[in-house]
């Protein structure tokens, strides 16, 4: 094989983080495999540029692929380094994230196999998980009230929809409750969560979603159903089922991913890519801490995020 550039000079502006049983994007043109650094460590794993052809155009579109879990599945959900997963996306160009997630169901009608685009999320983790860029002396609040990017979410929507009756079948909404893991739930809080309306259950949304919009990254999660987690007359949920469901509908995860990385990479959407919607926001959120009382070494790290906000 011939040797893979190591750095890539254009700008970066959509990424796919893949989860558990989606490491990896093949049917790509390999461009690139990036090792970068942030402030806040090393990414999960090397960060592949993948060229993807412009519907439209035919031209080479660039998109970075990340796996979450790392090459091996070595990384826990709670050790996930979402920070620097997000910074180092960032630092491409990355303005837009569709994130892929193995979910347990929490409702009758998504079935194993099912994808869903979730519109809400509810917060099951245990705060131990590092979950802002905003700390140490530069404090910063941003609306969090729709966690997902409703402008992609249409566009997902849409890709998924145009795939049914291909073996897809899609929910267009739903509340993911993130929990922390990496033990799965007890079945009294599996029929807690279903008590408040949970669609779907994971360990990855958060603070993956957080940190994204911090970064003024347009995301949005894709989930697809692997199991009934354990409060369904069905097997309680185990690793074996999840990876079983994933690996099974592989194929269809991959076609959905394609199919919405080419509807991202036509012209028209070229705002929303940039998701200039939410470029600057961090600017006025951000600069709450007066310049007295600023620490040198947060705004240090928060300038190499945001070249110029906090000068
Ligand atoms: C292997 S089952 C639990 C594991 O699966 C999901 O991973 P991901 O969201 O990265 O696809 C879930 O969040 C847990 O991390
Ligand atoms: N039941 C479940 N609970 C938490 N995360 C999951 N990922 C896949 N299935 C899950």
């Amino acid at each position: 094989m011939a040797d893979v550039p190591t750095t890539y000079a254009d700008p970066v502006h959509i990424a796919v983080i893949g989860g558990t049983g989606l490491q990896s994007l093949p049917n790509f043109t390999l461009a690139a495999t990036l090792t970068p650094t942030t402030p806040w460590g090393a990414p999960s794993s090397p960060i592949s540029i993948l060229q993807h052809p412009s519907p439209s155009s035919g031209a080479p579109i660039p998109v970075a692929f990340l796996s979450r879990h790392g090459l091996h599945h070595e990384i826990a959900p709670h050790e996930v380094p979402n920070r620097a997963n997000i910074a180092a996306l960032r630092a491409l160009g990355v303005r837009t994230i569709i994130a892929f997630s193995a979910v347990g169901s929490l409702q009758e009608e998504i079935h194993p196999r099912d994808f869903v685009v979730p519109d809400q999320i509810i917060d099951r983790t245990k705060g131990i998980r590092p979950f802002t860029f905003f700390e140490g002396g530069m404090v910063g609040h941003v609306g969090f009230g729709d966690p997902f990017d409703e402008g992609l979410a249409k566009i997902v929507r849409r890709c998924g929809h145009s795939l049914e009756g291909e073996g897809v079948r899609l929910h267009d909404k739903g509340t993911v409750i993130c929990m922390e893991g990496p033990q799965f739930s007890t079945r009294a809080e599996s029929n807690l969560y279903r008590a408040w309306g949970g669609s779907v259950i994971n360990m990855s949304a958060l603070p993956e979603a957080k940190l994204a919009r911090e970064a003024e990254v347009g995301y949005q999660m894709i989930c697809m159903a692997t199991d009934y987690d354990c409060w369904h007359d069905s097997e309680d949920v185990n690793v074996e089922m999840v990876m079983g469901h994933m690996k099974a509908n592989s194929e269809n995860a991959r076609r959905f991913v394609g199919a919405v990385l080419d509807e991202l990479s036509k012209e028209e959407h070229g705002e929303q890519v940039k998701a200039r919607h939410l470029e600057g926001q961090m600017k006025w959120a951000g600069g709450i801490t007066h310049k007295d009382g600023r620490k040198k070494e947060a705004v240090e790290k928060l300038n190499w995020l945001f070249p110029g906000y906090f000068d």
